[in-house]
């Protein structure tokens, strides 16, 4: 995304033209993310050009989500280092939401840069990573971990001469080291945060986690900037993340053999992913090193060929039967991390009844079925577009007896949903699976509006799965040849039935599924079908 306006009916008020704080003129609309919306602000008195991140109205009766959403701005505000957004100042606005005072940044985020140039050449992405290394470096200094690092929260803007320089943002789900347990239940033992395809195996499991995991997701932004696409990638974020735990990744340079990627560059992105956090570099510092040793004649950083347990997929799936994780048996660096709190984007898993609820069993019955590098297909899509499905995975899972895996994560509720625990849970608490048929005039995929996993096609008979949840899922339906179409879906019915008529591509752009609550002209006639057909905008 550039952070040219865009979106301007996103959810909330505009507050356009509004004096927060009686110095923050609101210009103009940038964007809006899960929690609320990114203004361009103008100070009165000194004239500064500032950004300015509001609460999403919806969220201001929630204090735990106001409070997560000021969380942000106060890790932020805790680093002090060039490659980190700044963070000014905070306050409330007139109708009783919260914002914070950001610099206001001109550029795009890596995200954007990959979907144009598909893949980066390396004395680029050096530039870039260290950079992005640099920021968590500081941010570890001061007791703080990510957990959410992908090309999306990565910016470059122009400084100077240097029209790469990088600003880190969105700490939203960061942990900050003895501030979060603060007794107002914003903590939680055995939850699951982040996004799937830059998750760690020891975030995918739940399990205590530290900056380790921040290096992980720096060699998955790294290996997809040189090679054009992450390493794993799936049908659904519990292949994705089975995945991270059980499968090596493809050397970069046999991903991508035509990208002059240096020997010494590929063992770096190597051993950042190794899946024991123990044999990865232990501090940004480290990894910094290393990066900037490449081309110095100085040798390659050791990779170890990590033992990773699989599962016998030949046998009926059992979670009795799983393998444990891989070890995690070092001593944490600092900044650790051993309890997740909750978080702005917690990860989603389904399974049946419940994957995570069942722990590494489930991972092991979806990402143990698939053998070699994790592959779904070959088919080298552009940067960050998910595969289509392999079918394969999913195809002997049911022949194993076990139920096909979905994940969601939270857009529009983000923080108001009940996160999933990913340990300890009983079974009988798990949510269940909402299964979700789409008519539509054409056939689309189903993708997750936060990372684009593909959880399935429209018009499939199977339906889509879905965690059941009260809350509304933010999804897009994407046709070639048609606009793309943001839906909202509340998964609350056993099975659900909704229809919706792609615009073809010339007439307006992308649509987004909020503007059609009231008149929603991409909705068709409801279509029959084994439940209530409803107006998913309705639920809300
Ligand atoms: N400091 C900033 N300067 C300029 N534009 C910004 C700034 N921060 C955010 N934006 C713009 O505002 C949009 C919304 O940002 P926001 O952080 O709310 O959303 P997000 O990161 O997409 O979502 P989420 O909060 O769910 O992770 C971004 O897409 C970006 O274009």
């Amino acid at each position: 995304m550039t952070n040219q306006p865009k979106d301007p009916s996103a959810t909330g008020p505009d507050l356009t033209g509004t004096v927060l704080s009686g110095r923050y003129r609101i210009i103009q609309k940038l964007g809006a993310g899960g929690m609320g919306s990114v203004y361009l602000a103008e100070h009165t008195t000194i004239r500064k050009k500032l950004a300015v991140k509001v609460l999403s109205s919806k969220y201001t009766a929630r204090p735990d989500l106001v409070e997560r959403f000021l969380r942000e701005a106060r890790a932020t505000s805790m680093i002090s280092q060039q490659n980190v957004i700044e963070i000014s100042d905070f306050g409330d606005t007139p109708d009783g939401s919260v914002f914070f005072v950001m610099e206001h940044l001109v550029g795009e985020d890596l995200r954007t840069l990959l979907k144009r140039d598909k893949r980066v050449p390396w004395p680029r992405v050096r530039h870039l990573i260290v950079q992005v290394c640099r920021a968590l470096e500081a941010a570890h200094a001061a007791g703080i971990v990510h957990r959410d690092m992908k090309p999306d929260n990565c910016f470059r803007i122009t400084r100077g001469d240097d029209p790469d320089f990088v600003k880190v943002l969105d700490f939203g789900i960061a942990k900050v080291q003895n501030v979060e347990d603060d007794g107002k239940g914003l903590t939680k033992t055995g939850m699951i945060f982040g996004t799937a395809n830059y998750m760690s195996p020891e975030q995918a499991q739940g399990n205590s986690n530290d900056l380790r995991v921040d290096v992980y997701a720096v060699g998955i932004i790294m290996y997809e900037l040189l090679c054009g696409r992450v390493p794993f990638r799936s049908k659904n974020m519990a292949q994705t993340l089975a995945k991270h735990i059980f499968n090596a990744p493809k050397p970069p340079r046999e991903r991508a053999p035509d990208a002059e990627i240096p020997a010494e560059a590929e063992a770096i992105v190597l051993k950042a992913l190794q899946k024991d956090p123990a044999l990865r570099f232990q501090t940004m510092t480290e990894m910094i090193a290393a990066i900037e040793a490449v081309g110095t004649g100085a040798a390659a950083v050791a990779v170890v060929d990590e033992d990773i347990a699989r599962p016998d997929t030949s046998a009926s799936m059992s979670f009795a039967g799983a393998r444990p994780p891989p070890p995690t048996t070092a001593p944490p660096p600092s900044a650790a991390v051993d309890e997740p709190p909750a978080s702005l984007v917690p990860l989603w898993i389904g399974l049946g009844g419940l994957v995570v609820a069942a722990g590494l069993g489930a991972f092991v019955a979806f990402g143990g079925l698939d053998e070699g590098e994790g592959e779904d297909d070959e088919q080298e899509l552009a940067a960050a577009e998910p595969s289509e499905p392999p079918g394969q995975s999913a195809e002997a899972a049911e022949a194993a007896g076990v139920e096909e895996a979905a994940g969601v994560e939270e857009v529009e509720g983000v923080g108001a949903e009940p996160a999933v625990e990913a340990g300890p849970a009983p079974e009988d608490e798990a949510p269940e699976i909402s299964k979700i048929l789409f008519d539509t005039n054409v056939s689309a995929q189903v993708l997750g509006a936060v990372d684009r996993a593909v959880y399935g096609h429209t018009n499939d008979e199977a339906g889509v799965e879905l965690p059941w949840s009260d809350r509304p899922i933010a999804l897009i339906l994407v046709a070639e040849g048609y606009a793309e179409l943001e839906i909202e879906v509340v998964p609350n019915h056993e099975t659900k039935r909704f229809a919706y008529e792609l615009a073809r591509k010339g007439g307006g752009g992308k649509k987004k599924g909020k503007k059609k609550r009231e008149g929603n002209e991409n909705q068709l006639p409801p279509q029959g079908g084994d439940s209530e057909v409803k107006n998913p905008f309705l639920n809300k």
